[in-house]
């Protein structure tokens, strides 16, 4: 059967690769899980037959989900992704970008001119080229907890894709670490170990940087 959807539409750029920002919302007890566990704590009370959302002090059993964060909830990140990422803002380390020499020569002068006027990357075409090099000088995470620190620049590779992490990872369910542990490592079987049903490509639509390059590819 399929999974009922609801999706909250925000705007579009047109483009074919990166649809609208969205929340989707999926009944669990439609899907074919072996866990028991659901998109958000929705949770089905069967003694009277209603529907209610978990709170935050609800013990979750069989759930390896962090407490997140006050104002880091999937509501805010799409508040976030609505304001600041459709203008770019949510993509930490461009303007090291701008002047790294590995950067310049593997991209055309059509993308760097767009980088330059300030496009957000997810509209920039041809997509930005990354390869490991450029990856590995942002991939620095040391905490958000320390409020002075703003060197936190985190990027990783999804399915060959190069997506900014830096905001999200603070609104990551899952916690940080699990992800940053990875971070030499395309992420896909892990995404797809725990959540595959998730569409990493709407929540991180913004947070989009370009195609992983491998060096001989280039
Ligand atoms: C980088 C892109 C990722 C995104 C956008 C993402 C998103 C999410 C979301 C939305 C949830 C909540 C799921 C729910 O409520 O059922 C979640 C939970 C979780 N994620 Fe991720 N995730 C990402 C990567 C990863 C990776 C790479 C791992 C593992 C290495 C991971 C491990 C987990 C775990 C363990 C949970 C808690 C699952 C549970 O017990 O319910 N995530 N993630």
């Amino acid at each position: 059967m399929e999974a009922k959807k609801t999706t909250i539409t925000n705007h579009t750029d047109g483009t074919n690769r990166f649809k609208t920002p969205s929340i989707r919302i999926i009944n669990p007890l439609t899907q074919n899980r072996t866990n028991g566990n659901s998109l958000l704590s929705v949770k089905f009370n069967t003694i009277n037959n209603s529907t209610s959302i978990a709170n935050s002090t609800t013990p979750l059993r069989n759930r390896n989900k962090v407490k997140l964060k006050p104002g880091h909830s999937p509501l805010d990140w799409n508040h976030i992704v609505t304001t600041k990422g459709i203008n770019g803002e949510l993509i930490t380390g461009l303007s090291q970008l701008k002047e790294d020499s590995a950067f310049l020569q593997l991209n055309s002068k059509t993308s760097i001119h767009q980088l330059n006027l300030s496009i957000p990357p997810y509209k920039i075409k041809p997509h930005l080229k990354i390869n490991k090099e450029i990856l590995q000088r942002h991939q620095k995470w040391i905490s958000t907890d320390d409020k002075t620190s703003t060197d936190n620049d985190y990027w990783c590779v999804i399915d060959g894709t190069v997506y900014c992490l830096t905001e999200y990872l603070d609104f990551h369910p899952g916690g940080i670490d699990i992800i940053t542990s990875l971070k030499d490592k395309d992420l896909l079987p892990w995404f797809n170990k725990h959540h595959r049903w998730i569409s990493y490509e709407k929540l991180l639509q913004t947070c989009f940087v370009g195609i992983y390059v491998e060096e001989k590819y280039v």
